[in-house]
């Protein structure tokens, strides 16, 4: 007796099925942009974005239109005049590994999105700012698990996500820097009222007690590739980095930038191990399955695969 195949939540499409459902968004980014947004070692090109991220446009784009259309629905049913109501965010979470390039899919989306003329409004906030100070993560004696669920304030996220979806006029997020390895006092970011809230980090699709961010979301995106290529993209970077952003003195990291090649192979092989590699595998990577949509990257970073929660 032959069964048929179990049924499916996902659809799964190669790269040339999926760029073919971009029909006939235009192609609204010079070259000169794409390189202006593209991450540190991300080799994304003007192919990559005709063909998948205009069709990936396109379809969050009818889906903040389907979304719009569910809260008329909502505000009608409770008897509310519609005409009271301002039109509440669309709100997109951006999850995957460090190093794996959610924030060049943050900025591209960010930049597309914009220019449809429906939503040109459109804010980008990455979870770092929500990070627990130096001083906070030292007192805790969580310095090493920087990136991990407990070294952010979570309640705070889901307040600023919350608050912007509740349509407050300002709403303010704080700032990280690499640079100086922590939160930086006094600075803020401050979102005012987008058509469309991204907000970009490792954790962002993570369950929990109660409402989570991930609870807001109206679309969310996954970033995925071979945990073993994610590895090779990180030291690679790390090394990339010691020649540029350690080289200033007021980095944190200032003092791997004289490394030779092999100790700094070493020293970002370990940090991975370490740090990076067990928040992937234990708390990010569970995660995948909650996303509408999956972005497979191959080996040499290309985007080869996209998978879509239809149901
Ligand atoms: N120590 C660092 N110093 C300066 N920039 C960094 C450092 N670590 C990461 N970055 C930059 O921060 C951004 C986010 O990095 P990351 O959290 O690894 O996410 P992803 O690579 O998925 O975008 C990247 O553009 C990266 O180049
Ligand atoms: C700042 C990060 C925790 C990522 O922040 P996110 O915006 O994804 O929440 C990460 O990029 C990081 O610096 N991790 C610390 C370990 C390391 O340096 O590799």
């Amino acid at each position: 007796m032959r069964y048929g195949r179990e049924p499916s939540p996902y659809v799964e499409l190669r790269r040339e099925q999926w760029r073919e459902l971009r029909r006939a968004t235009p192609l609204t980014m010079t070259l000169d942009e794409l390189v202006a947004l593209r991450g540190l070692g991300d080799p994304v090109d003007l192919g990559e974005v005709v063909d998948v991220y205009l069709a990936l446009s396109r379809l969050i784009s009818l889906q903040v239109a389907a979304r719009q259309r569910l809260h008329e629905a909502t505000t009608s049913f409770l008897g509310e005049d519609p005409r009271d109501t301002t039109r509440v965010p669309f709100v997109i979470g951006i999850a995957g590994s460090v190093a794996v390039g959610k924030s060049t899919t943050a900025r591209l989306l960010k930049t597309l999105l914009a220019r449809w003329p429906d939503h040109p409004h459109v804010d980008l906030v990455t979870t770092d700012g929500f990070l627990l100070t130096k001083a906070e993560l030292n007192r805790r004696g969580i310095m090493h698990r920087k990136g991990f669920p407990e070294s952010y304030d979570r309640r705070g996220l889901l307040r600023f996500v919350s608050d912007v979806k509740s349509g407050a006029a300002e709403v303010r997020a704080p700032v990280y820097s690499h640079l100086a390895y922590d939160i930086v006092p006094g600075e803020e970011q401050v979102v005012r009222r987008p058509d469309i809230l991204i907000v970009e980090g490792l954790n962002v699709l993570l369950p929990g007690h109660g409402l989570t961010v991930a609870d807001l979301f109206d679309f969310s995106i996954y970033v995925d590739a071979h945990t073993e290529d994610i590895a090779r993209w990180y030291v690679e970077r790390f090394r990339t980095l010691r020649d540029t952003a350690f080289t200033n003195p007021g980095s944190h990291f200032h003092h791997y930038a004289s490394l030779t090649d092999e100790q700094a192979t070493a020293e970002a092989s370990r940090l991975w191990r370490e740090i990076n590699e067990p928040n992937l595998v234990h708390n990010i990577l569970p995660t995948r399955p909650r996303a509408t949509l999956v972005l497979r990257k191959d080996a040499d970073h290309r985007i080869s695969r996209v998978r879509l929660r239809k149901l």
